[in-house]
């Protein structure tokens, strides 16, 4: 099973960069975790934000892998906590199928987006940056795997 991450925008601050390849350096390659960054769309005076955010939806949807489970990161998603999270990552590994998770740009998700999920997370009640998301995503997920798999990264 493997991980794919799929996010808009390109241009990340540098320590969103050195903070998501730490973590993504981390997972073994049986739960390989991989980014695809999709571009986001030009915001200018009179931008037609319904149109952009269907246009990056189009773009998400059509990185993630043929048959993969989706899982939308959305505030109003479920809230899982990290035995929680381990728990979805066993059933993901049983299941087969590998899993794309989607991370919305400044206005959030498409709604195309959010009908394709077949999972919605939640990391907070909290509206958190879009840079910061993935590197609260690759660090849950790494936490949430060294608990299955008894690596002391994760101390009870
Ligand atoms: C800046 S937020 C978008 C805010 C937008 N107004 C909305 O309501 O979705 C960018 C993306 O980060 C993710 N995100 C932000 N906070 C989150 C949270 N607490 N839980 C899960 N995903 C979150 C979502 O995928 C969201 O589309």
């Amino acid at each position: 099973m493997r991980l794919q991450l799929i996010a808009v925008g390109q241009r990340m601050p540098a320590w969103v960069t050195t903070a998501f390849n730490d973590y993504q350096g981390r997972f073994p390659r049986d739960c390989a975790f991989e980014l695809v960054e999709v571009a986001a769309g030009k915001r200018g005076k009179n931008a037609d934000i319904p149109r952009i955010l269907a246009q990056e939806g189009e773009r998400m949807l059509s990185a993630v892998g043929k048959g993969n489970r989706i899982v939308t990161l959305e505030v109003t998603g479920k809230p899982w906590d990290t035995p929680q999270l381990s728990k979805q990552l066993a059933n993901w590994q049983m299941d087969g199928r590998n899993v794309s998770l989607l991370v919305g740009g400044p206005e959030g998700l498409a709604p195309d987006c959010i009908a394709a999920a077949d999972q919605r997370w939640s990391l907070s009640a909290l509206t958190l940056p879009h840079p910061m998301v993935r590197v609260i995503i690759a660090e849950s997920l790494y936490r949430a795997w060294s608990l299955l798999n008894n690596h002391p990264y994760h101390r009870e």
